[in-house]
Order: C-alpha cells, then structure tokens, then sequence
C-alpha cells in the first residue's frame, strides 16, 4: 500500500505562548515534536511547515535596535530567512529528541525555502500580517508615527505591527523537498511562509513581506501531491457562530458547505479565514485529498477520521 503523505502546517502556539525566550520555544516545540513522531510511527510521511509572526517581527526589532554603518540591519526577506534557520534548527533537535527516545532512526532536515510571489500582487499596497509583539493603540499610534510603519488591531487581542503578504505563486524548493521525503527524510520547508521572491531577468530577488504560511504550506501540498494538508492550531474545530452561545463545531464537511460559511463572515480575517481557504484551495483540486484543520492534540484521530474539522470536494467517505 502506498505509504500516506501529508504536509502538517504548525500554528503559533506549537512554537510560542507567551515567553519568547529560546529556552520557551525549544521547549514547546520538544511537546510539539511528541506528537509529530506519533505520525512516523503510524508510517506517514511528513513535511512540516510552520508559521513566524512572532518571530520575523522581533528579529527585525532586533536588527533596527543595532543598526549602525559596521553592522546595519538586514530586510524582512533576510530576516524571515533567519525565522527559517532559527525554527528549523530548534525543531530539527527536538526531532532527532524525541525519534531518539523512541528508537527510530529518521533524517530530519530544514530546506531554506524560496517562495515566488507576484511583485504586481494588490497585498503589497495593503499591509495585513500582522508580526513581533503585540502593542496597545497608543503605543502603537506613537511608533506608527516615529518609523512610518503600520499597525492595525489583531483579532481583538492588541496591535500589531503588518506588512504586506502577497499570495504564493511557485515553491522553487518543491522538487527537492519532494525528493527527500520520498528517500525517507523528515522534511521541515515553508516555514514563515516562505521567503518571498519576485522573477526577475537576474534570477530571483528576495522582496519584503511576509507569506501566509497556511497559503503556502497548501501551495506546497499541492505541488508534492499530498494525500492531505494538516493546519494546527489552537482550537479543535472551526466553528460558525464561534464565540456565540450559538456556536457549532464543523466536522466533514464539503467545500460548498464551507464557501457559503465564508459568505456568511464567520470566519475571522488574518486567523481562520486564510485557514479556510487554504484548505478549500487544497481539497477542490482532488476529491481523493482533505484537508483537516484541529489541534496539536487531536492531529493524529484527525487524520484517522475521529476529530478535527474535515474538508474534502464532496464529504468525507462514512467510515466502517
Ligand atoms: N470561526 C472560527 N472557528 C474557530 N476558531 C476561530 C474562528 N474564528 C476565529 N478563530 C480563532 O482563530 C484562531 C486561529 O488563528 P491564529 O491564532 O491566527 O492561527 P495560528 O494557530 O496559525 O497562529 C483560533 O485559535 C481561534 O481563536
Ligand atoms: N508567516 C505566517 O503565517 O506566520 P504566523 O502563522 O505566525 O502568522
């Protein structure tokens, strides 16, 4: 039987809650990593992806605080580089941890991913990722006024600086990616979306913003034909009517289903909204392919069926 392969998107709380210290991320992404394994051990193939708001922001806090002549600060598309460095090289360990453990025996390996975007894409002239720490509108109000940056409100939970996120086009690392995860290693790409870049006549530029990386990890799915795309995040379900008394988890659910939802506006811009769309994008492409959006915890019932929120082209087949 051919083995399953499926492209597992990671939000930001299976990185970061709160303390930002290597110490905590390192340790959140071990906890992360535990249920990763459990993926290996059933005999899926997995790609990892993950996000770096939180990150990429304050890297680039970090840069404007030392810049000077001998040591100036880098541009968003280097520093979502260093996201992808930071975070691989984190998760890489905590892998190799916990396989260890376990006593499986895996490559795992983090491929610096380019990811071409339009430059002519409308979300350059309209910043909506939000990135770094969250800020209060005043302190916000202050700093927009000083840098010239934007800051906008971020799903009721402050201000946040937000930079344009243009749509992926192209993952120029699909090939390898694909061809490492079929030689058998555990693969980690996308992560923070991936580093946008525009074609140019010289070859390919890095251009700042800050790629959607739901959006790109179902471009990716795509491109490596997986049997699904996994998006973690910190709720089990989607819901409508989320946070109403009213509220109702979706379980299997048909990409129709799902769109007259959107219409309906029930899924948060800049948190379940790019979620939701990601995985119509995925799922209407192949009525053999799903997309499941859950939690860390349930990932693996998810997959099996038993949990999460299903989306597939026409409902998910009734298990025996
Ligand atoms: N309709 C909805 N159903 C479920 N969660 C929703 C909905 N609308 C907004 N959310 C919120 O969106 C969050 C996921 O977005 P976000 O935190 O930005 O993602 P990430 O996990 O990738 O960092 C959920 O934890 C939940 O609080
Ligand atoms: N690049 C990206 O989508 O990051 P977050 O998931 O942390 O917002």
């Amino acid at each position: 039987m051919k083995k399953q392969k499926v492209v597992i998107a990671l939000g930001g709380n299976a990185i970061q809650s709160g303390d930002a210290t290597a110490e905590a991320q390192q340790r959140a992404l071990e906890k992360t990593a535990r249920q990763l394994v459990d993926f290996i051990e059933k005999g899926i193939d997995i790609i990892i992806s993950h996000g770096n708001g939180p990150q990429v922001g304050n890297i680039l806090l970090q840069q404007a605080a030392a810049d000077s002549v001998k040591n100036p600060a880098m541009p968003l598309d280097t520093c979502g580089a260093m996201s992808q460095g930071m975070i691989g090289y984190w998760m890489q360990n905590a892998m190799d941890k916990v396989l260890k453990e376990r006593g499986i025996f895996r490559n795992v390996v983090t491929v610096v991913t380019r990811v071409v975007v339009d430059q002519n894409d409308p979300a350059f002239l309209n910043p909506t990722k939000p990135i770094g720490p969250f800020y209060s509108k005043a302190e916000a109000q202050k700093m927009s006024e000083a840098t010239g940056t934007v800051f906008k409100e971020d799903a009721g939970r402050g201000w946040r600086r937000v930079v344009p996120s243009p749509k992926p086009v192209n993952i120029q690392e699909h090939s390898v990616i694909n061809a490492l995860v079929e030689q058998g290693s555990i693969v980690i790409s996308v992560g923070g979306g991936g580093i946008p870049v525009v074609e140019t006549e010289e070859g390919l530029v890095g251009i700042e913003a800050v790629i959607d990386k739901d959006f790109a990890s179902q471009k990716l799915a795509e491109l490596v034909d997986a049997d699904a795309l996994i998006i973690l995040t910190a709720v089990d379900n989607v819901y409508i009517d989320f946070n109403k008394p009213t509220q109702k988890k979706l379980e299997d659910i048909t990409i129709e289903e799902l769109k007259a939802y959107i219409k309906g506006g029930h899924f948060a811009e800049g948190s379940m909204l790019p979620k939701v769309e990601a995985a119509i994008q995925f799922a209407e492409t192949n009525p053999e392919r799903k997309t499941i959006i859950t939690s860390l915890d349930l990932a693996l019932n998810a997959i099996e069926g038993k949990s999460g929120t299903v989306v597939t082209l026409k409902g998910a087949p009734v298990l025996s």
